[in-house]
């Protein structure tokens, strides 16, 4: 039986005096790539707040990898990249790497590893701020994928990348998947959705759709994943 790397149930989550996310539940099944779509300000970054530990005001129940998410057990289990870069900008690439390893505690070793994976090698030496938005943003991808982690939970790891760097990070991602990481990938590009083994929609704080890319393509209909969007969303208004 296929283990889940993440499960979650009735997860609700107060921001401010609003309720952002309204009770939900899915499983990420472990060695799979999924994608957490919807619109801006639908709540992914929360949801991935609460999966990584760091979201207050979470009820409901949100296990990572076995344990209760935020346990001390699962730093260096998780790799978190956020939609601000975490790296240094008066550092270079390597320096960056070799800095994030030492506070991990792994081998630098693991650096010209991470480096490869996320295709720098030509810029090693370059300082971080000197290099393009999604040269750093691929800095940031590769911080995250020291020691191996086995949860990777990456919010909108591709914005600002051109169709070719995108291509090769998905592959990326599924060569990881490959090798039994699990991976939570967030975007608000309908396009990326069908790089995907499973599909999370999200609408307002509730998820509209926990399916296959094809399996939703066919219960909705289309041909087209932004199509099956809008319909969803049409059904839920009917439905009120
Ligand atoms: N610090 C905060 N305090 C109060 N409300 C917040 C805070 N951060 C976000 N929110 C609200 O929570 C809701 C969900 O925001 P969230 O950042 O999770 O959305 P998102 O889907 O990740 O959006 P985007 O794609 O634009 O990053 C939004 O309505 C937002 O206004």
């Amino acid at each position: 039986m296929m283990k889940n790397a993440v499960t979650c149930r009735d997860v609700v989550v107060v921001r401010g005096d609003r309720e952002v996310l309204h009770g939900v539940g899915f499983d990420l099944a472990a060695g799979s790539v999924t994608g957490l779509l919807g619109p801006s300000g639908c709540g992914k970054t929360t949801l991935i707040r609460a999966i990584v530990g760091l979201q207050a005001k979470v009820t409901g129940s949100v296990e990572v990898l076995g344990l209760p998410a935020g346990a001390a057990k699962l730093r260096g289990r998780i790799g978190y990249v956020t939609q601000e870069p975490s790296v240094y900008g008066d550092l270079t690439v390597t320096e960056n790497l070799r800095f994030f390893a030492a506070v991990l505690g792994i081998s630098s070793d693991d650096v010209d590893r991470v480096i490869e994976a996320v295709d720098l090698r030509s810029h090693t030496d370059a300082r971080v701020d000197r290099l393009s938005g999604g040269q750093r943003s691929r800095v940031s991808l590769a911080a995250a994928l020291l020691g191996n982690p086995e949860l990777l939970v990456l919010d909108e790891p591709t914005v600002g990348l051109d169709p070719v760097l995108r291509r090769d990070l998905w592959e990326l991602f599924h060569r990881l998947a490959d090798d039994g990481a699990t991976l939570l990938v967030s975007s608000h590009v309908m396009d990326e959705a069908v790089r995907c083994d499973r599909l999370l929609l999200m609408r307002e704080g509730d998820l509209l759709a926990d399916e296959t890319p094809d399996a939703l393509l066919q219960s909705v209909g289309t041909d087209d994943i932004e199509q099956a969007f809008l319909t969803l969303i049409d059904r839920k208004a009917g439905a009120r």
